[in-house]
């Protein structure tokens, strides 16, 4: 299946970005899904509207069992709505088979979960190259582009390491790096620092500030303010129904940034 953007033009890894209106990373409207139970139908996401333009950094929170994981399972193209539609570019994957929805999610989505998901028997840089092992692209050029990106996230003295030798940051850390190796529409991450201590949060949310800038769309599952506060858009959710969708004012991501900065010195003084 080709994979075509907001403007219909295919893409490939390296194809030159069109300048002009910003183009969409994602285009979500009306999405509904609802669990159909032997003795009820759980209605989890009510009609969600919302786009994603590329470049965009977005936090989605709301309380427990507003449908953030139904939603991140769609964005994700693990599971398909009951109506509405999802647009990765011009593909709507509510029309897509399942073969195609694995395709978009192995070569276009790029995951990094809470728990890491590295394969143990792997060292980083094949780990790096997992979702390219899947397309059969295994070269000496793509073992390239993942020391790249190993030493572009800090572990280029690390690239022999399995994950049992490395610290839950470091982990992390290449799950950001075999997230961009397929030039993703966009990275989703769940909770990518649930598990990690303030310092090496502050590490892995200064990696997405960085990518972001470069111009990765970031879209981010997150229960705690202060990560939600780094990004630039936040979007609520609220019993399977989109509650507010508000930016975050640069004067508070700033603020944000350096209370996190303040908060990782002082803990390195005490240490
Ligand atoms: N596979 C499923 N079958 C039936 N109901 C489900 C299923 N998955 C989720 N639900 C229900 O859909 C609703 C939304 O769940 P979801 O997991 O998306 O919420 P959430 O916001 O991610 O919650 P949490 O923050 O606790 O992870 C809940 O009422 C949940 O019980």
């Amino acid at each position: 299946m080709s994979v075509t953007d907001a403007y219909g033009t295919t893409e490939s890894q390296n194809s030159p970005k069109p300048t002009g209106p910003r183009r969409l990373a994602t285009s979500i409207r009306d999405l509904t899904k609802e669990y159909v139970l032997k003795s009820e139908t759980v209605r989890a996401l009510r009609g969600v509207s919302f786009d994603v333009p590329e470049g965009d950094y977005v936090a989605i929170m709301g309380p427990s069992g507003s449908g953030k994981s139904t939603l991140l399972n769609m964005l994700g193209c693990l599971d398909k709505p009951t109506a509405g539609s999802l647009c990765l570019g011009d593909d709507d994957i509510s029309k897509m088979t399942d073969d195609q929805l694995a395709d978009i999610r192995s070569q276009r989505i790029g995951f990094v979960f809470q728990s890491y998901n590295l394969i143990q028997q792997l060292s980083v840089v094949e780990n790096i190259q997992v979702p390219l092992y899947y397309q059969g692209k295994l070269g000496p050029k793509e073992r390239q582009r993942a020391i790249e990106l190993a030493t572009r996230v800090g572990l280029g003295d690390r690239l022999d390491h399995r994950p049992n030798q490395l610290s839950g940051g470091q982990q992390q850390r290449v799950a950001i790096a075999r997230s961009l190796v397929n030039d993703p529409f966009f990275v989703l991450a769940d909770e990518p620092t649930g598990n990690l201590d303030s310092i090496t949060t502050d590490e892995i949310l200064a990696i997405f500030d960085q990518l972001n800038e470069e111009g990765r769309t970031i879209i981010l599952v997150t229960h705690e303010d202060d990560v939600a506060l780094r990004a630039k858009r936040i979007v609520r959710l609220k019993d399977g129904m989109l509650h507010t969708d508000e930016p975050v004012a640069e004067s508070d991501r700033e603020a944000m940034r350096e209370r996190h900065a303040r908060a990782v010195a002082e803990l390195r003084a005490r240490e």
